[in-house]
């Protein structure tokens, strides 16, 4: 990608806003950031009952961030988003590194309030299928849409149109950024399964490109099925940007 004017070309989808760039890093970046993560002090790993993460950039608050500086092997990729997507009012400042083994992903969630409400997710190893769902409060909006009652014609449209459950492919290399009603209205979660789907991802034919499947999988009528097999870890950066810094701690 040439430059924060071309950003625009990559929207997926169209629920505001999800953006999808493709081999965003070289598979030699790819390479050198695998081995800095797994070439971490063993204690930077923080075990969850469902995966393994590693947190960079300081302790992130409620209210803020007791900063610590990000080393210049993630500060390339964060410097990198920062300048070519133009979306951070100030430099990216936290890095959250997850590992997922082939069986694991995560619940379905909002990202906390201390955040900018740009995410950017840069994916290494296995890919994997992210699923945008609905945030609960919306649920009696999309309810009442369905049971046609009491929101009209044009906003029951928009509504589901805008709150349908969607898929994104997140293959190895690429970069995903999400914002607006992606952010603030949806939940998002991998669910922790071997196998998984992509028919009617909304970045299908983008992420699939360049893409050969080792053993294209068949169906039971002998036409393509559309599931990837994660047979490796998946290993993501999730780069944002928290704007309340506390340089000291008494001051939170
Ligand atoms: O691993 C991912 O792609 C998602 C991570 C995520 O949603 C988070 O860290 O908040
Ligand atoms: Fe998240």
């Amino acid at each position: 990608m040439e430059g924060k004017e071309k950003l625009n070309d990559y929207g997926v989808g169209s629920l505001p806003t999800l953006i999808y760039i493709p081999d965003f890093i070289t598979e030699s970046q790819q390479a050198l950031l695998l081995k800095n993560i797994y070439g971490a002090p063993s204690l930077k790993w923080k075990s969850l009952k469902n995966r393994r993460l590693q947190n960079w950039g300081g302790v992130v608050h409620e209210k803020g961030l007791l900063p610590q500086d990000l080393p210049p092997w993630l500060t390339s990729i964060t410097q990198k988003i920062c300048e070519q997507s133009g979306l951070f009012p100030l430099e990216i400042n936290h890095v959250l590194i997850n590992e997922y083994l082939p069986n694991q992903g995560i619940m379905p969630h909002q990202d906390g309030p201390a955040y900018f409400p740009v995410v950017a997710i840069l994916s290494l190893g296995s890919p994997a299928v992210m699923e945008f769902t609905p945030h609960p409060r919306l649920r009696l909006c999309i309810d009442n849409a369905k049971s046609n009652n009491s929101v009209g014609e044009i906003e029951t449209e928009k509504c589901l149109e805008d709150h349908n459950q969607i898929s994104v492919l997140l293959m190895p290399c690429s970069l995903l950024i999400f914002k607006d009603k992606a952010y603030t209205d949806c939940l998002h979660g991998i669910k922790d399964s071997e196998v998984h789907q992509y028919d009617g991802a909304i970045n299908e034919i983008e992420a699939m490109k360049n893409y050969v499947l080792d053993q294209p999988l068949l169906n039971s009528e002998g036409g393509d099925c559309k599931i990837i097999k994660r047979t490796t870890n998946r290993v993501s950066l999730t780069c944002r940007l928290v704007p309340n810094v506390h340089k000291n701690l008494f001051k939170f």
